[in-house]
C-alpha cells in the first residue's frame, strides 16, 4: 500500500503543484490520475520513487517513509514507464530491457535470458530482441518499456501517460495488455493519464484532480460515473453533455438482438442474448 500524507509540494520558483494531498493507494490494484494538464498528476507520481521530495508532508511505502530510503535503490525496485518509452537508443532491445538488473548485479548473460521472457510476456517477438529503439514502431517501444520496467521484478509499477504517443488503435491493444499483465502479475498500478476513457477502461480506483493537486473525486470507475461529486466531474467524464448517456436500439427484430447505442448515434456494443431477450421481454427458447 501507498500512502501519500499531507503531501505538498512547491518548486523553488514559487508553483504550487500539490497542496496537501493525502490518498491511499491499495496493493495489487491499478489507480489511475487523471486531471487536466498541470494539475499535479507527474508530480505526486515522482513522488512515490522520489525523482521529486515533497515540501511537506510523508510519502510511505508498507509503513517506510520514502524520505529514508536511497533514492537510487529505491528507483531501482520500482518499475517506472514514460511516454516516450525513455529507451537508450544506442543500446539493443534486449539489453534496453537487462539495464537495471545488470546495474544490480545480475550476469549479463542471466540478465538477457530474462529480458527474452519479459519480451514474450509483453508480447514482442523475440526477434527484436537486437534491433536498436529507431528500428520499432512507437507501440513497440513502448512495450518494451513495460518489460524493461517489470525487469527488477518490482511490485510497484508507475506509468506516466505511457500510451499518450501512439495511435488510438495501438493505444487501445496496449491498454487491454496491460489488464491482461496486471491479472497475472498482480503489480500495484499507478498510472498517470489526461484520457478519463483510459482510466475508466484501466482503473480499480480513479483519482480525479483539479489543478493544484486538489482531489476532485475517488472512486471506483462506476462510482465517479454513477454519482460524480460536483459540477466539475460531471463536465470532465462528460456526463453534462449527455456524452455518457447510452440507449439500446433493436438491431434485429427477428432474433431479439439489442444494440447498445452511445449520444451521438454510434453503435457502442451488444446486449447478451439473455440481458437482450431480458430486455425486450422476449422469451428463451427452450
Ligand atoms: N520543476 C518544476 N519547476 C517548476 N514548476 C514545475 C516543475 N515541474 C512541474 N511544475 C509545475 O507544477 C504543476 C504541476 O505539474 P505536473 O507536471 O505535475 O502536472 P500534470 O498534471 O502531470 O500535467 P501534465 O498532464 O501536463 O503532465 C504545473 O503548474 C507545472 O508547471
Amino acid at each position: 500500500m501507498i500512502e501519500f500524507r499531507s503531501v505538498s509540494k512547491r518548486f523553488p520558483d514559487g508553483t504550487l503543484a500539490v497542496d496537501d494531498f493525502s490518498i491511499v493507494i491499495p496493493s495489487r490494484q491499478t489507480t489511475v490520475f487523471v486531471g487536466s494538464s498541470g494539475s499535479g498528476k507527474t508530480t505526486l507520481l515522482r513522488m512515490i520513487n522520489r525523482m521529486v521530495d515533497p515540501t511537506a508532508g510523508q510519502v510511505v511505502i508498507d509503513g517506510d517513509d520514502v524520505a529514508k530510503e536511497n533514492p537510487v535503490q529505491l528507483r531501482r525496485r520500482i518499475g517506472y514507464v514514460m511516454q516516450n518509452g525513455g529507451l537508450l537508443p544506442h543500446r539493443r532491445i534486449v539489453d534496453n530491457v537487462a539495464t537495471v538488473p545488470v546495474l544490480r548485479g545480475v550476469p549479463r548473460g542471466e540478465a538477457r535470458e530474462h529480458a527474452l521472457e519479459l519480451l514474450d510476456t509483453v508480447g514482442l517477438d523475440r526477434s527484436l530482441a537486437t534491433k536498436y529503439p529507431r528500428q520499432l514502431s512507437g507501440g513497440q517501444q513502448q512495450r518494451v518499456g513495460v518489460a524493461r520496467a517489470l525487469a527488477a521484478d518490482p511490485n510497484i509499477l508507475l506509468m506516466d501517460e505511457p500510451f499518450g504517443a501512439v495511435d488510438p488503435i495501438v493505444r487501445l491493444e496496449l491498454q487491454r495488455e496491460l489488464k491482461r499483465l496486471q491479472k497475472d502479475l498482480d503489480k500495484t498500478v499507478v498510472f498517470v493519464t489526461h484520457d478519463i476513457d483510459e482510466a475508466f477502461a484501466l482503473a480499480d480506483q480513479v483519482v480525479i484532480f483539479r489543478t493544484g493537486g486538489i482531489v476532485a473525486q475517488v472512486g471506483t470507475p462506476s462510482e465517479v460515473l454513477g454519482n460524480p461529486a460536483d459540477e466539475f466531474v460531471a463536465s470532465f467524464i462528460g456526463a453534462d453533455r449527455g456524452q455518457r448517456q447510452l440507449h439500446l436500439e433493436p438491431r434485429n427484430p427477428e432474433t431479439g438482438q439489442v444494440m447498445v447505442v452511445d449520444a451521438s448515434g454510434r453503435p457502442a456494443g451488444l446486449l447478451s442474448d439473455d440481458e437482450s431477450r431480458a430486455s425486450t421481454g422476449a422469451a428463451s427458447p427452450s
